[in-house]
């Protein structure tokens, strides 16, 4: 029974365990442990959800966090985070921030205000305003890209999602030209996500985010995530000319360029190429790429042109299409690999059966709207991989931590 002091939904026996579970990743952490750093995250999550009451995680959500995308949207657009991150990021007014963004000193009175009181901002003093790490970041365009794209394209296909399901009698989404994505954006059955992004001038903005949420992640390539060394570049053959890695809808080839920062080129037989949609592949400046990555036009739904390379790399490809699409893709890859030689990587989230971590639930729920598709759990993807109709086998599952994308290798049967 809580001591009448506690209100109701709060149990005295609960908050010790979740103050010593925080305690207990910190220490790990400070003590060196980097993986400690999530598990840190989610332990002070829910301790601080424990301590919340239902009216307060209700304002949160419903008040709080919508004023905060909101008024950091207005922010980028005004150009505060740079003239925050202007003199060395040194303290400003209001008044002097609103000066510098031409901007109305009582509308950004409110912005720094509703910023720092989550964090984004410091007030270093009252109306003084100083810059946070992420309010730094975002004057780097891959972060403001993200920031555009989520508030102005995604976040209202969320707030459509509740009336598409109402209308379709809450069905999973059909096809993918049929998601809340095309309802929220009035094309239903006719344009798919990837088409929309473009012709809403999103599609660099896109790859921008797909980097921003990589970035500081633990990169696959990363022998003690999975040995690189041992499973690929052990038994690769070839010259120059042959191709050791391609990366398979690689976007304009951020996954090459951290694969070549661990495994410099000549560390490994062959080169790399990174394919994906030509719109995509002639946004790539020229002579931007490093030595030794090759860019390609390509559409995985037609056979792969490059044969019998060592590795064919797939980073959150797979994910984004149903079953029978998917079978598509794989066919296609299947059919250019070479028996007891060429390997197929997959680098996905894997679906834990329990405890799933709230970036991978909310991904989740993205593919439903965005693309009718789903994140899969291990057995899952070992039935796709293993269909007789594409004839492949999985080796292995490689994972850093769980919280974490996995690295799932297979080579054909
Ligand atoms: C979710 S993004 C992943 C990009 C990259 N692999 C990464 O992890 O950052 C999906 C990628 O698939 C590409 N794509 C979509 N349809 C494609 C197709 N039919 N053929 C080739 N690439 C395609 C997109 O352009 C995009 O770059």
């Amino acid at each position: 029974m809580a001591p009448p002091s506690l209100p109701p939904y709060l149990d005295p026996d609960v908050l010790p365990k979740l103050l010593e579970n925080v305690n207990d990743h910190v220490q790990a952490l400070s003590s060196g442990d980097l993986k400690a750093r999530d598990a840190a995250i989610e332990a002070c999550r829910t301790l601080a959800a424990t301590l919340e009451s239902p009216s307060e995680a209700f304002v949160r959500m419903t008040w709080v966090e919508p004023s905060h995308l909101s008024a950091m949207r207005v922010a980028l657009g005004m150009g505060l985070f740079e003239q925050l991150a202007a003199d060395n990021g040194a303290p400003k007014s209001s008044a002097q921030l609103a000066a510098l963004c031409s901007a109305d000193p009582r509308l950004v009175g409110k912005i720094v205000k509703v910023l720092a009181a989550v964090g984004t901002v410091r007030e270093v003093d009252a109306d003084s305003y100083a810059p946070s790490p992420l309010s730094l970041s975002m004057t780097r365009s891959i972060f403001s890209d993200s920031l555009s794209l989520m508030h102005d394209f995604c976040i209202p296909i969320n707030l459509k999602t509740a009336d598409f399901f109402a209308k379709n009698g809450y069905q999973y989404p059909a096809d993918p030209l049929s998601a809340p994505a095309q309802y929220a954006h009035n094309v239903m059955g006719k344009t798919h996500i990837m088409q929309l992004y473009e012709e809403h001038g999103q599609a660099q903005k896109f790859g921008s985010m797909m980097a921003t949420w990589m970035m500081g992640r633990p990169h696959w390539s990363d022998n003690s995530f999975y040995p690189v060394q041992e499973r690929l570049i052990q038994g690769a053959t070839g010259d120059h000319d042959s191709v050791f890695l391609v990366d398979v809808g690689g976007s304009t080839g951020h996954d090459l360029s951290a694969f070549l920062a661990l495994h410099p080129l000549g560390s490994f037989p062959g080169h790399l190429v990174v394919q994906d949609r030509a719109e995509v592949i002639d946004t790539i400046p020229k002579g931007s790429l490093s030595a030794g990555i090759q860019p390609m036009a390509h559409d995985f739904f037609t056979p792969q042109p490059i044969q019998g390379a060592r590795t064919y790399f797939l980073h959150n490809i797979i994910h984004d299409w149903d079953d029978d699409k998917s079978r598509q893709i794989l066919k296609n890859l299947a059919a250019a690999m070479k028996k007891g030689y060429s390997k197929l990587l997959l680098w996905e989230y894997v679906l834990p059966a329990k405890n799933s971590p709230p970036t991978l639930s909310a991904l989740d729920w993205e593919m439903m709207s965005f693309w009718a598709a789903s994140e899969r759990s291990d057995g899952h993807w070992r039935s796709l991989l293993e269909d007789p109709e594409i004839g492949l086998k999985v080796n292995g599952f490689w994972n850093y931590s769980q919280y974490d994308q996995t690295v799932i290798e297979a080579e054909l049967a």
